[in-house]
C-alpha cells in the first residue's frame, strides 16, 4: 500500500562517531506541525537533529527530507534549501549587526537579493531583536545571541526547522514568546526541537519522542507520554512523571 510521504523520513538510522556508536538503527516520521524530542544526556538528540540538518551523514540508513533523498547530492542541495537549522553551539561573526548577519543568512540560504532585507528585518522583528537589530552580535547578551540565532533559522520561511535546545538561555518572557513562535510557524512547517524542559513539550509539542538507548524509545503525543505516569512517579508535572516513567521502565529492561 503505498502512503503520503512526510516531511521527514528516517528509516533505520545508525549514527555515531569513531568508536561511539549513538543511533542504532533509529526509525522516525514527522509531519507538518511540532515534534520534540526528549531524552536523558548522551542519548543522541544532538546527533539526531545533526544528521536532520545534514551536517552528519548517516552511517546508514535511509534520511528523506521534504520528499529528497539526502544521500543524493541534488537532493540535498534541495531540501537544503528549505531547511532552517539552529545548532547547540551556534556559531556567528561578532562584528556583524544583528540585521547585516540575518540578512548574510538569508543570503547563504539563496533567498533573491531584492528581497533578503526585507526577510532579514521580519525575522529579526519575530525574535523581538528590533531594537537592537543594528547593535553588533559581540555586545548583546546570551538571550539575545540565541534569539539571532533562531532568526537566522527561519529567515528564509524554510519548510523544516530543527532547533537544538532552542530555549536555553531564554528569559521566562522570551521562552513564552518563542513557544508562540513555534506555534505559528508549526501551522504550516515541520519543526523538530529538543530540550530538556519538558514544560516546553508540554506548551508546544504536537508530538513528543523520546530517544534512549540508541533508539526512538517512545512516539505519541503529550498527553499520551503523560498518562503512562503514575501518581508515585518521579516528577512534578504528569508529563514530567510520564517521561520518568518510561525511562525508569526502559532502565529496568
Ligand atoms: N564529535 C563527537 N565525537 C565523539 N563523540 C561524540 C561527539 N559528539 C557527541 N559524541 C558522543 O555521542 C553521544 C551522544 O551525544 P549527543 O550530543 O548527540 O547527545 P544529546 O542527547 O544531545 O546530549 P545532551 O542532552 O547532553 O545535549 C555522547 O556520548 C557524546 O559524548
Amino acid at each position: 500500500m503505498s502512503h503520503e510521504p512526510q516531511p521527514v523520513e528516517v528509516q533505520s538510522l545508525v549514527q555515531g562517531y569513531p568508536g561511539r556508536p549513538v543511533l542504532n538503527g533509529l526509525d522516525l516520521t514527522a509531519g507538518t506541525g511540532v515534534l520534540g524530542l526528549l531524552g536523558p544526556n548522551g542519548a543522541g538528540k544532538t546527533t539526531l537533529l545533526k544528521t536532520l540538518a545534514s551536517t552528519l551523514p548517516p552511517r546508514s540508513g535511509s534520511v528523506r527530507l521534504l520528499g529528497q533523498d539526502v544521500s543524493d547530492r541534488h537532493g540535498l542541495r534541495v531540501a537544503r534549501r528549505q531547511l532552517g537549522y539552529l545548532p547547540q553551539e551556534f556559531g556567528y561573526f561578532p562584528s556583524f549587526s544583528v540585521l547585516d548577519f540575518v540578512r548574510y543568512c538569508a543570503w547563504l540560504r539563496e533567498v533573491p537579493a531584492r528581497l533578503a532585507r526585507d526577510a532579514a528585518v521580519q525575522a529579526v522583528e519575530r525574535v523581538g531583536l528590533a531594537a537592537v537589530r543594528d547593535r553588533k552580535l559581540k555586545h548583546l547578551s546570551g538571550g539575545m545571541v540565541q534569539r539571532c540565532g533562531i532568526a537566522q533559522a527561519i529567515v528564509a520561511d524554510p519548510a523544516l526547522l530543527i532547533f537544538d535546545e532552542p530555549t536555553v538561555g531564554l528569559d521566562p518572557q522570551q521562552r513564552l514568546d518563542f513557544r508562540e513562535l513555534l506555534h505559528d510557524l508549526g501551522q504550516s512547517a515541520t519543526i523538530i526541537f529538543s530540550t530538556h524542559l519538558v514544560e516546553d513539550i508540554a506548551a508546544v509539542a504536537d508530538t513528543v519522542t523520546v530517544l534512549s538507548g540508541g533508539t526512538a524509545l517512545y512516539t505519541g503525543t503529550p498527553e499520551e507520554l503523560g498518562g503512562l505516569g503514575r501518581p508515585d512517579s518521579r516528577g512534578d508535572s504528569c508529563l514530567e512523571r510520564g517521561y520518568m516513567e518510561l525511562l525508569t521502565g526502559a532502565a529496568a529492561c
